[in-house]
This record gives structure tokens, C-alpha cells and sequence, in this order.
């Protein structure tokens, strides 16, 4: 059996990196086909102008530029972006280095065009008016999708889960509820690393059955069990710390302040969140990994990576006083808050 204690030897940063950072190219090429530093160059805008002017919408416009400000082809200054000298010198008309025409042939690629379509609608792109298309959440109340999608996530987490774990500080904490917990694996990686602690993993069927079985066959079923039920109408009481792995980026604002207030209204007062994710830093100049994962996340769910900021305020407005930021692994980290 897996001791989920245990740490890689070596750093697969590089190898993640293709599969997080895969649609940050097609974002690019999207934006070129639309010309959008020509004119962004002339005409210095906020994200609402960026958004009037191109008839895009806000988040997946915001993942864009967020894009670009971590390229350091534009500067957010006082709530106006402008291009940066780069942007000027090789992604407009003009200049003699304009590599435009060097993007031109991919401008067809079908991702690079569902990013327009993403842009303008804010439909995650499998979900644009098709009856046919793909739909993701739908998608995983269905067995067999379920069964390879938290495959997925599991064999990832069992990477992240074990980082997060050696992090935290759960002195004095008792029982961790695993809110969307797919595998539950980041519930046994904390209750491993931290012998005093349960964990419930809770999340809807049929992954509370896949996640029964796996937890069951990691050895962990002792002190880890599963709660069924849909997040957004309750969670099961009795945990004083609350951890959203990899969730809140599949949402959009308002069902992030939703999530967070449920949690609130399920936890005591002291009681301890913690958001496991990839986070844009602060300012929103990065990192870029994190922007360009922010790019395939807006591409194909409602949410995106949220920066340290963003979350830190939706969190005051909920109840909790927001913690700090730490790193733990290929680009991930976590916050903390505490429940007023
Ligand atoms: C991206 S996965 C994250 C899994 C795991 N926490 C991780 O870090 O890998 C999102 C999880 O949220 C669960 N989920 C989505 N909607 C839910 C709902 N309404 N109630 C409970 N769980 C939900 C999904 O079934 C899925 O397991």
C-alpha cells in the first residue's frame, strides 16, 4: 500500500506543466486573430472598455489579461491596461517584427476559436447552445465519466495531497471535511500526516461510491469516511476544518460565495477553512503557470483561477477572516481563513 507521507523524489514541474499550461497558446492565438493589441495599444482600457469594445465578458476577459500580465505584455495601471513595449514592438500593426502573419495559420485551431466563442458568451465552450455538447458537471453524475475523471484528479492528488498535508498546522483540529473530495484522497493524505485527525469525504453520487472503495482499499476507511450530498444545499456538521480542494476554480463568483457561505454556515466560530488550489498571486501579474492553467480552467468550466485577493475578499464577505497564502507544489498552494 502507498505510504501517503511520502514525497517524490524528484520535482515533476516541468511534466505538469504541458498538461496545466496546454491552452495558454491557443488564448494567445485568439487574441491575435481579433487584433486585440493593435487596439488595446491605442486605445488604453479597462477591463469593462476591453469588454465593450470586443463584446467580451468579464470572466473569461479577466483570465485573458490576466494571461498577459503575467507574459508582461500589458500593465494594469490604476484600473487601465496598457500594452508594455513588447506588445507594442511585436503583437501590433506596424513594427517591422510584427509576428501576427506567424500566427495567422492557427488561428483556426477549434481551440483557439472556442475561446471566442468562451469570450463572448461565458459559456464554458462544450456548453455553447449545442444540446449534443459536453456538459461537465452533468457529465459526472454519470458512472463511467465519474469513474475516469476522479481517476484523474486522484492520481494528481495523491502528489498535492501529501505536499498540502506536511503544510498544515492542525494542532488542536479534529475532523476535516473533504468538500468535493473526488477520490477522498486528500482527506486520507491529512488524517496519514496527522494521526489525531478524522476526515469525511463528501460528495455527490456516484463519486461517494468510487471514493467508499478507494478509501477502503488505502487503508484508511477506519478514520476517513463518506458523506453524500449536494454542497450547495449543506454540508454535514460536525468537522471544524473545511477543505476545498480544487473546487472553487470550477465555479464562477457567485457560486463561490455560496459555497463559502454554506461552509460558514456549517462550521463553528475558530473554525478552520482551507482552500487548496492554483492561485494568481495578489496583484494578478501571475504566476504564469497559474494564468495559463486559468486559461484551459475558463475554457472548459464556469470558474478560472482566482488570485489571492479575490478569494481573501469573498471570504471576508462570508464570515471568515482570511489567512495567508503558502506554495506547496508544481504551482499549487493553499489559504487559510477562520470563521468569524
Ligand atoms: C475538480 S474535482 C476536485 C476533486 C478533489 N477535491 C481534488 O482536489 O482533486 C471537483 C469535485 O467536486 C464534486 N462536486 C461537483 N458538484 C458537487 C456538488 N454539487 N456537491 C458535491 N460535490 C460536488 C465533483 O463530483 C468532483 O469530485
Amino acid at each position: 500500500m502507498h505510504d501517503l507521507t511520502s514525497a517524490p523524489a524528484t520535482d515533476p514541474t516541468s511534466i505538469y506543466r504541458y498538461r496545466d499550461c496546454l491552452y495558454g497558446a491557443d488564448m494567445v492565438t485568439a487574441a491575435l486573430s481579433v487584433d486585440f493589441f493593435t487596439w488595446l495599444s491605442a486605445n488604453p482600457s479597462s477591463l469593462a472598455g476591453i469588454c465593450e469594445h470586443f463584446g467580451f465578458t468579464e470572466r473569461p476577459a479577466d483570465t485573458m489579461m490576466t494571461l498577459f500580465a503575467a507574459n508582461d505584455w500589458v500593465r494594469n495601471v490604476g484600473g487601465v491596461f496598457h500594452t508594455t513595449e513588447v506588445a507594442r514592438e511585436f503583437m501590433c500593426a506596424g513594427p517591422v517584427w510584427d509576428v501576427r502573419p506567424y500566427f495567422a495559420s492557427l488561428h483556426d485551431r477549434p481551440i483557439a476559436r472556442d475561446f471566442l466563442e468562451v469570450l463572448r458568451t461565458d459559456k464554458p465552450a462544450g456548453w455553447s447552445g449545442d444540446k449534443a455538447a459536453f456538459d461537465w458537471h452533468k457529465a459526472m453524475e454519470q458512472e463511467d465519466f465519474a469513474r475516469k475523471f476522479t481517476a484523474a484528479m486522484d492520481c494528481r492528488g495523491v502528489l498535492l495531497s501529501q505536499a498540502l498535508a506536511k503544510k498544515l498546522d492542525l494542532t488542536g483540529r479534529s475532523c476535516v471535511l473533504d468538500i468535493g473530495a473526488g477520490s477522498g484522497v486528500y482527506a486520507c493524505a491529512i488524517t496519514a500526516q496527522h494521526q489525531h485527525m478524522r476526515g469525511v469525504a463528501f460528495d455527490q453520487a456516484p463519486v461517494d461510491r468510487i471514493a467508499g472503495k478507494l478509501i477502503e482499499e488505502r487503508g484508511c476507511a477506519d478514520r476517513v469516511s463518506v458523506a453524500t450530498g449536494n454542497m450547495f444545499e449543506g454540508m454535514p456538521a460536525g468537522c471544524d476544518v473545511h477543505l476545498f480542494s480544487n473546487v472553487l476554480h470550477d465555479w464562477g463568483v457567485p457560486e463561490v460565495k455560496k459555497l463559502l457561505a454554506v461552509s460558514h454556515a456549517a462550521l463553528h466560530v475558530g473554525g478552520l477553512l482551507i482552500i487548496h488550489d492554483a492561485f494568481i498571486n495578489a496583484d494578478k501579474t501571475g504566476p504564469l503557470h497559474t494564468a495559463e492553467y486559468s486559461c484551459l480552467l475558463m475554457h472548459a468550466t464556469q470558474g478560472k483561477c482566482y488570485s489571492t485577493s479575490e478569494y481573501a475578499e469573498m471570504l471576508d464577505e462570508a464570515g471568515f477572516t482570511p489567512g495567508d497564502y503558502h506554495d506547496t507544489i508544481i504551482a499549487r498552494g493553499f489559504m487559510t481563513a477562520i470563521r468569524r
